[in-house]
């Protein structure tokens, strides 16, 4: 049941249980989140997700991604893209503060935006696996000219992407680094839906996702995913880069994507929080 900050916890239900999904919910059940309380999670075998939280002090039920809202006042998404209208569409239309990480997939569904507006609930898009997106949101203030993405990925991370199917790209058998893409944020998330959520939340937190520009490079010579963003500003210029280590589980997945929702989660809580 979900109950008001102001008489107890917020309540949290986790939509997706895999490599993201139970650090969320290992970092909740632990109580080292102030102020915020596991209630359920969401994941498509309901069994694997039970013995996966054999381990947890308090186990919660394994609902339906739909029923989350239901159940709590913050949801977190961490399902694959392919379902994200099934958490985020309940979640914002019952108001609740919504997480999402499949960040593409929102540029999908912008229309969520304007739903929040009247349902009173908040998006919050964490960082993810990406850097700087303090310092950015800060140059959006004033004038920015210029934001530049530039991915570097392990060729098989990227293997199977539709944007590549679909131009009858390989990334098989590379011995130097290959430019894949070369276009819009708006465009690269569309064609690499389980790649580049880091290029739409950079360009949330920016100028939006038709002026930030992108590149995706399949480069044999890397084993972490990396991402450069530079951006020219009339307060700053900048470049920052971030090489992300893989985790176990889902080795396109960098293992800080789960310490920046736990971030983001703690500051909901916080009584002090720092940086913009
Ligand atoms: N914003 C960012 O910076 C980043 C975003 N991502 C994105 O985060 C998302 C999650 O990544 P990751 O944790 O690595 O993915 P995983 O594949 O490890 O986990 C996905 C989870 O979603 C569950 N799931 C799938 N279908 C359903 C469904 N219909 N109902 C309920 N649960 C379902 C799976 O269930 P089951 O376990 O039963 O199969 C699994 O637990 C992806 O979209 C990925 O692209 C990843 C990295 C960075
Ligand atoms: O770097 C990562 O861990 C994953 C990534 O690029 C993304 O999904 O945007």
């Amino acid at each position: 049941m979900s109950t008001s900050p102001a008489t107890g916890p917020l309540t949290v239900g986790i939509g997706g249980f895999g490599a993201i999904g139970q650090k969320v919910a290992a970092a909740l059940d632990s109580g080292s989140i102030e102020g915020l309380k596991l209630v359920a999670v969401s994941a498509r075998d309901a069994d694997k997700a039970r013995a996966n939280m054999a381990g947890f002090q308090t186990e919660v039920p394994v609902v339906s991604l739909g029923e989350l809202a239901d159940r709590a006042d913050v949801v977190v998404e961490c399902a694959p893209a392919s379902v994200f209208a099934e958490v985020a569409v309940p979640a914002v239309e019952r108001g609740r503060i919504f997480l999402p990480i499949s960040v593409g997939a929102l540029l999908r569904h912008d229309e969520l935006v304007d739903r929040a507006r009247r349902t009173g609930a908040r998006i919050v898009v964490p960082t993810g696996a990406l850097i700087g997106l303090d310092a950015v949101r800060a140059a959006a203030e004033g004038e920015i000219s210029e934001v530049r993405l530039v991915t570097r990925k392990p060729p098989g991370g990227l293997a199977g992407a539709p944007y590549l199917v679909e131009n009858n790209i390989s990334v098989e058998g590379l011995n130097t680094a290959k430019k894949v893409f070369d276009g819009s944020a708006r465009d690269g998330a569309a064609g690499f839906p389980a790649n580049v959520n880091v290029a739409a939340a950079l360009s949330l937190a920016g100028i939006g996702a038709d002026a930030t520009k992108l590149e995706i490079w399949a480069d044999p010579q890397v084993t972490r995913n990396t991402h450069t963003i530079t951006v020219e500003a009339d307060s700053a210029r900048f470049t920052m880069t971030i090489e992300n280590v893989p985790t176990e589980e889902n080795p396109k997945t960098g293992k800080i994507t789960a310490l920046s929702i736990i971030a983001t989660l703690r500051r909901l809580g916080a009584p002090m929080t720092a940086g913009t």
